[in-house]
């Protein structure tokens, strides 16, 4: 079975000449793409158009986190971009995730709200440094049935968590999944990760993945070998 589309390559670069020129080796046939803090700073919405005009859907990372008018305000302008995807904090609470699915209803072409649980980067000792008692696994779960309650239509979360999530959310609740690294490659800065195959059979919705395809020296064949590895499991 072909998981179409259910790869995310985040272009996370410091031009946009770089970004365009990874774009040139994907097909927005096979997967999608994800633009965050980085490359939208240096190169703003006119990458993003640009990217689209090129056929690609495009999920905006920009995790919006802040008083609820601010972030209602923030969503309508990424819906008015056109964007396929976008994301807020969870931990900015139901008032804010119902601000921003006010921001985005009237938009032509609504992007699909997605709410961070605990990032990827972050381990149970990250949350005791916050001062948060309960297991990582009981505050991303928390977090995600707040998300659902707050109508988001889904959440990021580690690929390791989804077979819990699964079992508490309902059925066309997206789990998107960063922390991707196929077997071999290096973790960098992300704690809880998963091979794609592991991710995609855990049931994970999509799977964004950086590093091991933009960094890798054959990126083309680096995201050829994660389809084919997808495409087994
Ligand atoms: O919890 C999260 C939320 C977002 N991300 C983003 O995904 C990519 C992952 O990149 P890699 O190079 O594959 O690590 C990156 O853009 C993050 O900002 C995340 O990793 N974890």
């Amino acid at each position: 079975m072909e998981h179409n589309k259910r790869i995310i390559v985040a272009l996370d670069y410091d031009n946009a000449d770089k970004a365009i020129a990874m774009v040139h080796q994907l097909d927005p046939a096979r997967c999608r793409v994800k633009i965050g803090k980085e490359l939208f700073t240096y190169a703003g919405p006119d990458l993003v158009r640009q990217v689209q005009d090129k056929g690609f859907e495009v999920f905006l990372d920009l995790k919006f986190h802040d008083i609820p008018n601010t972030v209602r305000k923030a969503c309508a302008a990424a819906a008015d971009l056109g964007v396929w995807m976008l994301t807020v904090h969870a931990s900015g609470g139901e008032e804010m995730m119902l601000a921003a699915r006010e921001g985005v209803a009237g938009a032509e072409h609504a992007p699909k709200l997605v709410a961070v649980t605990v990032l990827t980067s972050m381990q149970e000792s990250d949350l005791s440094q916050l001062g948060i008692s309960r297991s990582l696994e009981e505050q991303v779960m928390r977090l995600a049935s707040l998300s659902q309650q707050s109508k988001m239509d889904g959440v990021v979360c580690s690929a390791k968590e989804v077979v819990e999530l699964r079992k508490l959310l309902s059925e066309n609740f997206a789990l998107v999944t960063p922390g991707i690294r196929p077997s071999g490659s290096a973790s960098g800065d992300q704690k809880r990760v998963m091979t794609p195959r592991e991710a995609i059979q855990s049931g994970s919705n999509y799977l964004v993945v950086g590093r091991p395809i933009t960094q890798a020296r054959n990126p083309e064949a680096a995201l050829n070998a994660i389809f084919d590895e997808i495409n087994a499991a």
